[in-house]
């Protein structure tokens, strides 16, 4: 059996190397020639899997991205072709509501707010939106959702629609699909009308696909705003060719790496491992856990004087998203977007922590940290 799979994608050949050969390909320049005699493709965001990539092969039977992101797959032409094809839905859910909390208490440390006065409007509640509303409740932050999809199959969701949002939050965040069709596109959602709408001091943050915020438009208002709008952007247009004219205005600008921490790219890994095992009928024998490295802080004892602002003391022992936002800032013209996303240093999740106390409080458990 040959495993064609993206060069990024961690403990690839650890976990495939019992089903097949395994050969890494760079995911942005794979050609159809390289794949022609795959049986397995695995790949990232950044491969358009579409009749031009596949084309040449007669025999591949599963394709699979290690992401949740499907916008660069053209699954009805794998259907076509009766192709199993496989996402890794909620691999990075935790992971992406880690990068979204360090930007809000970064965010809040440098213009001195008080996040519990704070309205955070989330955009898609899916399995990244709906833990980050968790994560926001249990620290006591009030959230307003927004999912017309969820809408309208969910009777008991508790639904605002954008307009509403754009005219009531403090801060939105924006965790949709990129979508250009469908009765809810999400393609620049956040463009020059909509952010008319905002309130003038409102905080935009996007970790989910650049296109769901017209760039050219966010350029402008922020060029012409009259108050200090905070930004943080992960995912931009054109990537890897961002709009860097952005920078200045942006307060936390990142590589698309939300999603990377350790275990969430790991788990898009082991996802994809056992769909395969699933398709070829063999059983899972591997497990995530046998790969882990240990992480560099294992458990902390805390006190009985430990309280919700001491949150953020720990989340930052494992994450700091002003390394990522410097890292961007130092490197995008010596290295590019792409080599900064390839050698982004480590991160482990709140689960890698083992908290010890007598009592542990119930936020640290709904945030995700270990409990010893
Ligand atoms: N920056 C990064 O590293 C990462 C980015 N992403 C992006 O975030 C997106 C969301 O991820 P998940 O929550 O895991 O996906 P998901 O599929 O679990 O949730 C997406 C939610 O968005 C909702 N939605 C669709 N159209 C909408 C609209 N017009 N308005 C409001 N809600 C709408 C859907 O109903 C769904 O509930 C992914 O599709 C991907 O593009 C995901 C992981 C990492
Ligand atoms: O899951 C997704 O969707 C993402 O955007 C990933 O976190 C990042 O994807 P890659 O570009 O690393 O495949």
């Amino acid at each position: 059996m040959r495993i064609y799979a993206d060069e990024n994608m961690p403990l690839v050949s650890q976990f495939f190397s019992d089903i097949g050969t395994v050969s890494l390909f760079n995911g942005r320049t794979v050609s159809a020639q390289q794949l022609n005699d795959a049986d397995i493709i695995l790949v990232r965001s950044v491969t358009d899997v579409n009749e031009a990539l596949l084309q040449l092969n007669t025999k591949v039977r599963f394709v699979g991205t290690a992401t949740i992101g499907t916008d660069h797959i053209d699954q009805a032409y794998l259907a076509s072709r009766s192709i199993a094809f496989s996402s890794a839905p909620g691999c990075n859910a935790q992971s992406v509501t880690e990068y979204v909390l360090a930007s809000l208490w970064c965010l809040a440390q440098k213009y001195q707010w008080d996040l519990s006065h704070k309205t955070v409007g989330i955009v898609g509640v899916g399995n990244i939106g709906s833990r980050l509303a968790n994560t926001l409740q249990a620290l006591n932050i009030t959230t307003l959702l927004c999912d017309p999809l969820r809408a309208a199959q969910e009777s008991d969701f508790a639904h605002s629609d954008f307009q509403q949002l754009c005219q009531h939050c403090d801060i939105i965040s924006f965790h949709t699909p990129l979508c250009t069709s469908g009765n809810f596109p999400t393609k620049y959602l956040l463009n020059a009308q909509t952010l008319a709408m905002l309130k003038p001091d409102c905080a935009i943050i996007n970790a989910s696909r650049g296109a769901v915020i017209d760039n050219n438009a966010l350029l402008h208002d922020l060029q012409t705003a009259q108050q200090r709008r905070a930004v943080v952007l992960d995912v931009w247009e054109h990537e890897p060719n961002i709009m860097t004219a952005l920078l200045p205005y942006v307060d936390i600008a990142t590589v698309h790496i939300a999603g990377h921490s350790i275990e969430g790219k790991a788990r898009g890994t082991e996802m994809l491992y056992q769909r395969c095992c699933e398709l070829l009928n063999i059983p899972i024998t591997k497990q995530l856990t046998q790969f882990l490295p240990a992480p560099a802080f294992k458990d902390i004892h805390i006190s009985e004087n430990f309280g919700l602002p001491d949150v953020q003391n720990i989340a930052r022992l494992l994450y700091d998203v002003r390394r990522d936002d410097a890292i961007l800032r130092q490197y995008l013209h010596k290295q590019g977007f792409d080599w900064l996303r390839k050698n982004y240093p480590p991160r482990r999740e709140f689960s890698s922590l083992q908290i010890r106390a007598s009592v542990i409080p119930d936020y640290l458990r709904q945030l995700g940290f270990g409990i010893a």
